[in-house]
């Protein structure tokens, strides 16, 4: 039997609601553990110990068997979500296991851990954290990181992504498109309601706050090269969670 990998959640297919796949058909795992605790975060169970007996140790060829269980034939894609799956060296082997089933691969992280396993990703997501989730970026690791995977010629295969929630996350996030112009760069909409169950309330206000930021980006000399992006999945779902 290989390595665990602590998991809380598997579900889809559902569609990627975020970033450069947007509208990707696609299954999501999503890891426990995160080193980071972001203020605003939408999956904080996975890491503030409300979920901590929902956590099962589960080796590559079970998550891979629950994924073809929920989605048998319909899918080619998987998202590795979390938590922050990057603190995971074990994901390897379900990495390795994926791509012999000649599914795609995609990672959502945020730039904080380096893993040998980030150079076999199809599709990997960095989003760096702006001020207002209260964490601190570690400019030399990102530094790194993004140095590591240009050696490895990753650059197609490979997105920045900073949720916006306010002026000052604005212009971090111009500063980081500005410190890897040849990264795809991605801003998305802040959700600063993670708990409400009134949809139509929500998606209102999601809507008004995407508009704020394209009008930002439309304003922004330093944005030309940038996309603007709701989170997909809250627009048609809201917070409900496994979608
Ligand atoms: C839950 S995180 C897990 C992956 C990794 N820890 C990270 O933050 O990139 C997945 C994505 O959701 C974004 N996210 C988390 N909370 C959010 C919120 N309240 N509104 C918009 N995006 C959010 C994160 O920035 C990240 O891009
Ligand atoms: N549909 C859907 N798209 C997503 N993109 C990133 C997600 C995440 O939580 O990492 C997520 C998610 O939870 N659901
Ligand atoms: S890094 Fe990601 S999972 Fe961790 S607290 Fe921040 S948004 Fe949540
Ligand atoms: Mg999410």
């Amino acid at each position: 039997m290989g390595k665990t990998i602590p998991v809380l959640e598997i579900f889809g297919p559902t569609i990627q609601g975020e970033g450069m796949v947007i509208g990707q058909k696609t299954m999501f795992v999503r890891t426990a553990g995160c080193d980071y605790s972001c203020s605003w975060c939408d999956s904080a169970f996975t890491w503030d110990g409300s979920a901590k007996d929902d956590i099962r140790q589960l080796t590559a060829e079970q998550i891979w068997s629950e994924l073809k269980e929920l989605g048998h034939d319909a899918f080619n894609h998987v998202t590795i979500s979390g938590g922050n799956p990057a603190l995971l060296k074990s994901l390897v082997e379900f990495i390795q296991l994926l791509k012999e089933n000649e599914i795609k691969v995609a990672i959502e992280t945020q730039g904080s851990k380096w893993q040998d396993w980030l150079l076999l990703i199809d599709d990997l997501t960095i989003s760096p954290k702006p001020p207002s989730s209260g964490m601190k970026t570690d400019m030399e690791m990102l530094d790194s990181i993004i140095e590591r995977l240009m050696q490895g010629e990753r650059q197609h295969h490979v997105s920045l992504k900073v949720v916006v929630f306010d002026d000052r996350d604005f212009t971090y996030a111009q500063e980081i498109h500005n410190r890897y112009p040849m990264i795809p760069f991605y801003v998305q909409v802040g959700n600063d309601d993670t708990h409400t169950v009134d949809d139509s309330a929500l998606i209102q206000h999601l809507l008004r706050k995407y508009e704020w930021l394209i009008d930002k980006v439309v304003a922004s000399k330093d944005m030309n090269s940038a996309r603007v992006l709701p989170q997909l999945h809250t627009l048609v779902w809201g917070n409900k969670r496994g979608v």
